[in-house]
């Protein structure tokens, strides 16, 4: 039976730059894609976090450049609890499956892997070889997408862009 199941993910990043985000992002959703053989189709929806000190980029981004042009996706701050992992992207993907959760495979890679040590069975990573994938999979209209600023978002109140209307 399909039901609806959360997999888990998270990251780090050294620097809070653009490059860095959307890269540790693909690199993070690339993994968790294959060791789950998820399809973009069954994602019912994503939701990323980040810690407060990441502000260059919005991490759905990465995963329009993998391809999940259709899929809900959204982002938000982690709890600042003191103490905690800093410069971390979280992923929660909710993935319409067969697979029972005990086979869901959830992905912790670079310093997140000791936020849940219990889950950290990820097998050793050929990491060119996942850019390869990752370079194939991207999706060429995303690659270079920036998020719109409000200025010049039509839908934006503030906005300097003439909208549809023209109003
Ligand atoms: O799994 C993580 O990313 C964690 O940091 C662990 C944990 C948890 O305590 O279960 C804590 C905070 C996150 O919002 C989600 C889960």
């Amino acid at each position: 039976m399909t039901v609806c199941r959360g997999v888990r993910g998270a990251i780090t990043v050294q620097q809070d730059t653009r490059d860095e985000v959307l890269s540790a992002t693909r690199q993070l959703l690339a993994l968790m894609i294959r060791r789950n053989g998820i399809d973009a189709a069954d994602v019912a929806s994503a939701i990323f976090t980040v810690t407060r000190d990441i502000e260059s980029e919005f991490p759905a981004l990465a995963a329009r450049q993998l391809g999940w042009l259709e899929v809900p996706l959204l982002c938000g701050y982690e709890v600042s609890v003191e103490g905690s992992l800093p410069r971390c992207i979280r992923v929660l993907i909710h993935w319409n499956t067969d697979l029972p959760q005990a086979d869901i495979n959830h992905v912790y890679v670079r310093d997140a892997v000791r936020l849940r040590p219990d889950l950290n069975v990820l097998p050793p990573v050929d990491f060119e070889e996942l850019e390869r994938w990752i370079s194939e999979h991207l999706c060429e209209d995303q690659s270079t997408a920036k998020a719109v600023p409000a200025s010049q978002d039509p839908a934006s109140p503030g906005s300097d862009v003439k909208g549809a209307s023209g109003a």
